[in-house]
């Protein structure tokens, strides 16, 4: 159960800051959500902490350990797991073999496939074959086989239409409940919010609100001032 915590991170990118001064944890077993505008600075920030971007200033740990400077593949090894938007599946190869990139013993597929029981009828399906949900299952459900700690999960819902979207959640919220710290960054603030246990509204690079997400999802007044910054 691993604890991920950032403090006053700024980043850049080409022009300058897109990030400035946030700070936020996530914690193990709990749902995150991070929302905001387009081009608020969502996928810098998750991208900063994978290692896809250096912070500029601020500290990330893991568990109290700085890992602000630690490579892609450290943290990777350490537990943190980035799904990146785009639901990145290989569409000619099947389900099982998409599953094996990160499932590699047959315990550990076993135990995914109990996870992810719609994967089981579809297990030696070419993955293109699969509707959009599917796939980000399938991405969802490798990502979970690698042994994350903290999952990032940037933009599940890109060009899924609601309702599927909306049979995805669940699945986040199972994975939560085996201990694993999820941040899921969301366009879709208002279903996000509803599986989330803590929210933070980033606009501009900076982050508007940081609370329960209940508080949000019962006042949506408080989310439309978060959201215009
Ligand atoms: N590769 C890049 N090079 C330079 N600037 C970039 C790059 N990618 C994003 N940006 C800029 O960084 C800022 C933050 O973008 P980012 O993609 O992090 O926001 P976002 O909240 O995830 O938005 P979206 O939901 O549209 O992806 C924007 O001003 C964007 O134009």
């Amino acid at each position: 159960m691993s604890t991920l915590k950032l403090t006053d991170v700024a980043v850049s990118r080409g022009a300058g800051p897109v990030i400035s001064n946030v700070s936020l944890a996530v914690a193990p077993g709990e749902i995150t959500a991070l929302v905001g505008p387009n081009g608020a600075g969502k996928t810098s920030l998750l991208e900063s902490i994978s290692g896809v971007l250096a912070p500029s200033h601020g500290t990330l740990q893991l568990d109290g350990v700085d890992i602000t400077r630690a490579s892609r593949r450290k943290r990777f090894k350490a537990g943190i797991v980035h799904v990146e938007q785009g639901r990145a599946v290989f569409p000619s190869l099947t389900v099982r073999e998409n599953l094996e990139l990160t499932a590699t013993t047959p315990a550990a597929l076993e135990q995914v496939l109990e996870m992810f029981p719609e994967l089981n009828k579809r297990i030696d399906s070419p993955t293109a074959l699969l509707s959009g949900g599917e796939q980000q299952m399938v991405v969802l459900a490798r990502a979970f086989a690698a042994g994350p700690k903290i999952l990032l999960i940037d933009e599940m819902s890109l060009g899924l239409a609601p309702v599927v979207f909306l049979r995805l959640l669940p699945v986040v919220q199972t994975i939560a409940a085996t201990g694993v710290g999820v941040l899921l960054v969301e366009q879709f603030a208002h279903l996000a919010l509803k599986i989330a246990d803590t929210a933070h509204v980033i606009t501009g690079g900076m982050v508007s609100y940081s609370g329960p997400a209940a508080e949000l999802v019962a006042d949506p007044e408080r989310l439309q001032t978060a959201y215009l910054g």
